[in-house]
């Protein structure tokens, strides 16, 4: 037999290449990365089998060095190594925050105190971990506006209430951090700055994990649920794997249990929740290609677009669809229309005659075929008017690549989002072509 054209040289080569798609570079070299590990290890940070790299889809992220089982503990961080609200208060802002009425939210304390330690250098007992940081983030308030605009719908509403719900946080904690002059000798505008509190909010609400702190009556009432994890931070996201995270008050350590393998030399992964592309977009700056949980939203404009101009109901339908919570997130899917969709549709199309079987149709009842007929031949029309739409916004965008080259990176991120909507809408238009054939 000829040598790399049998069977298990096949497979090998496939395997090869798998692995070296997805391969990371070891970065674990590098100085961040050595003084992040040492001071770990004076928190009592028992070494894993994990370590920094680079990887081609997901960017940093952290490389098993050995196979990992389904089951076991990947990571656990003592309690010493974990940023909460108790390591604020300890520190020199704590008597200030105790002072200030109304009380400052756990939030604003986590970010006062990141900025303050940014601020502090080489001061800094967090400096190790301040340094493997994001300088910049992705998060749609970190969007240049002209890119954010160019968003589907209804995440672009949802970037603006982010961008302004920063805003205000920033307005709103101006007279605190006015207190806080005597801890520094620059003024307190230029340390406390809109940038800087606007990077300190982003590594929170993108790096956090969920610790339950009990109440502090320094603090104001708002859950106190963030905790800044070092080194477990570098995690990355898939939806496609199950962990199990947990402070552990016996061992006193946060640590995560994987429920999922993963081969040596592999990226491991979390999962941060079962999110759709505009709620990781939103909350993490990031899209996940081919995420099981991706959809297209139907705004209500376009849910009523292809409907009969005239039905004396057509109100009362709304009303009803309204009421029961049945004009928000109707969406497409990989497998098509969502049932929300589908039923939204079923009650805008139903028969005059048949307007008294209601709520049966959102209970899920088959009212008639031709029912079943109209609404899948308008979720088909829907479909293949979002896909115009999506080709167009992905035109926009690629025109917008060519002339904004400082904006490359936002833009490809836009385009990812885009991209993977058009998948999605391909596969639920080929879904509604075989719902058809087979009712015909
Ligand atoms: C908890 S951190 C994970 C470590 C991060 N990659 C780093 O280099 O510090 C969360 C951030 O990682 C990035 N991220 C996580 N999962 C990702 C994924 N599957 N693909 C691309 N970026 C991802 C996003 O920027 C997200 O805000």
């Amino acid at each position: 037999m000829q040598k790399g054209r049998g069977r298990t040289s096949r497979i090998r080569r496939r395997k090869l290449t798998r692995s070296s798609e997805s391969r990371g570079v070891n970065e674990s070299h590098k100085p961040e990365f050595i003084e992040l590990k040492k001071w770990l290890k004076d928190r009592n940070f028992e070494d894993t089998n994990l370590i920094p790299a680079r990887f081609p889809g997901t960017g940093r992220g952290l490389m098993s060095k050995k196979p990992v089982r389904e089951g076991q503990m990947i990571i656990s961080l003592p309690e010493s190594c974990l940023l909460t609200t108790d390591t604020v208060i300890r520190s020199s802002l704590g008597a200030y925050i105790t002072k200030w009425k109304p009380p400052p939210s756990p939030l604003l304390a986590l970010c006062t105190f990141l900025v303050s330690q940014r601020h502090a250098g080489e001061q800094s007992v967090w400096k190790p971990y301040l340094d493997v940081l994001p300088k910049s983030y992705t998060c749609p308030v970190c969007l240049e506006p002209e890119v954010a605009n160019l968003l589907p719908e209804p995440l672009k509403t949802k970037a603006e209430e982010q961008r302004t719900s920063v805003q205000e946080f920033f307005a709103s904690s101006r007279d605190f951090f006015s207190s806080l002059q005597p801890l520094f000798e620059e003024a307190i505008d230029t340390v406390f700055s809109y940038s800087a509190l606007l990077w300190a909010w982003c590594t929170v609400n993108t790096r956090a994990v969920y610790l339950r702190a009990r109440r502090r009556a320094c603090l104001s009432s708002e859950p106190d649920t963030c905790a800044l994890a070092p080194y477990l931070d570098l995690l990355n996201h898939s939806p496609s794997v199950q962990v199990k995270a947990a402070f552990n008050e016996e061992t006193g350590c946060y640590g995560i249990r994987t429920a999922s393998s993963c081969r040596k030399h592999e990226e491991v992964f979390i999962c941060y929740g079962p999110h759709d592309n505009h709620r990781l977009l939103l909350e993490y700056g990031f899209v996940s290609p081919c995420n099981p949980h991706a959809c297209v939203y139907v705004s209500r404009e376009i849910l009523v677009k292809y409907l009969p101009s005239v039905d004396k109901q057509m109100n009362k339908k709304i009303s009803i669809l309204k009421e029961h919570g049945f004009l928000e997130n109707l969406t497409f899917g990989w497998d098509g229309p969502s049932w929300r969709l589908l039923t939204a549709l079923k009650l805008l199309c139903l028969e005059a005659e048949k307007f008294a079987c209601w709520t049966k149709v959102l209970l899920g009842e088959v009212i008639s075929d031709t029912n079943e007929k109209t609404s899948l031949n308008i979720a088909q029309k829907i479909c293949y008017y979002l896909l115009e739409e999506t080709t167009a916004a992905l035109q926009k965008v690629s025109h917008m690549k060519d002339e904004k080259v400082s904006l490359i990176n936002q833009l490809a991120l836009v385009e990812t989002l885009w991209t993977e909507e058009l998948k999605i809408l391909k596969a639920a238009a080929e879904t509604l072509r075989s719902l058809q054939t087979t009712l015909v």
